[in-house]
């Protein structure tokens, strides 16, 4: 039995306007294996884990960022899905709620589902959905284009990101930042304006100028186009940031520049979608919920304690005959508990 708690987030969704642009359809991407050393979540977390777990998020303390009663940003429900060219199934029925001001983050074993759950999402045409719903923002993700999902404010940062050869980054970047004031009905930036409203947000992902007349991915280190793929999200803003191993490949310096880049994005308005194999990610970018999938399901969710909402720090979490008592910090305990449900 899978312990499933809703999202603290019961405000009804309100449509909101068009955001920002990635134009993720056109590219027609093509995705490489998943990197192939991963480190598995161990059944015993490391102190320094368990420390960072330990601490009381925003959310855990009854303030979100995005105050006490959040909005449901995205739900999922029973969502299954094929691959389009031989109708493999891949998700069997996942269900997830993500409200403004959340961190959520994905774990789980490779091949277990992740980037296909987080593709289908943005809409990949590799994939067909054959059951359940996506609901961003109060509209029916499922009917939406690629691009029309981009717009309405979603992002994904990509396992692999492309390269675009012949494409300056700041070209592309315009591009796609122009086309989003167009659908807003806002006058384009000229290439100074943009070059100004720019500027600061390299800053953020610690690179250097340079970055932005090489061409797109051309070229670029792992860790270069990882800080690239938040550069692009600093740019462009998003209401959903969907992070598809955005720590992978990288070093100390790198991950802790991601993750303080992320952090900095992050608003009460907005939410974070983190698919990760690695603990150490979680000391820089505190979840709000941690989940696991397995097998194309979400198995279960751990959750923090939210201002009258959800289990109470001294709710028992049961399952399978095994009960844990959350005595400081009911993320902490249900931690473990996903730990051992992943080692089974
Ligand atoms: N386009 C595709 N064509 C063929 N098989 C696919 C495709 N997309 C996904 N799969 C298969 O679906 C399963 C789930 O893949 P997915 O990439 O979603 O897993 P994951 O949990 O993200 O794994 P990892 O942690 O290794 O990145 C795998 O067995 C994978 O080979």
């Amino acid at each position: 039995m899978a312990l499933l708690y809703p999202c603290s987030c019961s405000t009804p969704p309100s449509p909101s306007p068009l955001l920002p642009f990635k134009n993720l359809a056109s590219s027609r991407l093509v995705f490489t294996a998943p990197a192939l050393r991963r480190s598995f979540l161990p059944n015993r977390l490391p102190p320094r884990l368990k420390a960072a777990l330990a601490v009381e998020t925003p959310a855990a303390s009854g303030e979100g960022r995005g105050g006490d009663s959040p909005k449901i940003l995205l739900e999922v429900k029973d969502l299954s899905a094929v691959i389009a060219k031989d109708k493999t199934q891949i998700l069997k029925g996942v269900s997830l709620s993500i409200c403004e001001g959340e961190v959520h983050v994905v774990m789980g074993k490779n091949g277990s589902g992740k980037s296909t759950f987080a593709k289908v999402l943005v809409g990949h045409p590799d994939y067909e959905v054959t059951g359940g719903s996506i609901v961003f923002k109060g509209e029916n993700v499922l009917d939406m284009e690629p691009e029309e999902r981009s717009l309405a404010g979603l992002f994904m940062s990509f396992q692999s990101p492309i390269e675009i050869p012949g494409v300056s980054n700041i070209d592309f970047l315009q591009m796609a930042y122009n086309a989003r004031r167009r659908k807003l009905g806002q006058p384009e930036l000229s290439p100074i304006e943009f070059y100004g409203y720019i500027s600061p947000k390299l800053e953020l992902v610690n690179m250097k100028v340079d970055f932005l007349n090489r061409n797109v991915n051309e070229g670029f280190s792992g860790g270069e186009k990882k800080r690239n793929e938040i550069f692009q999200l600093a740019v462009l803003g998003a209401d959903l940031a969907i992070l598809d191993e955005i720590d992978s490949g990288l070093d100390v310096d790198a991950l802790r520049d991601v993750a303080k880049a992320v952090n900095a994005i992050l608003t009460p308005k907005n939410s974070v979608l983190v698919i990760t194999h690695y603990q150490r990610l979680l000391e820089y970018i505190k979840p709000t919920y941690v989940h696991i999938m397995e097998e194309g399901r979400i198995k279960d969710i751990t959750q923090h304690k939210t201002a009258g909402h959800s289990k109470s720090a001294n709710d028992s979490i049961s399952n399978g005959g095994k009960t844990y008592r959350a005595q400081s910090n009911s993320l902490t305990i249900q931690f473990f508990y996903q730990a051992n449900l992943i080692s089974r």
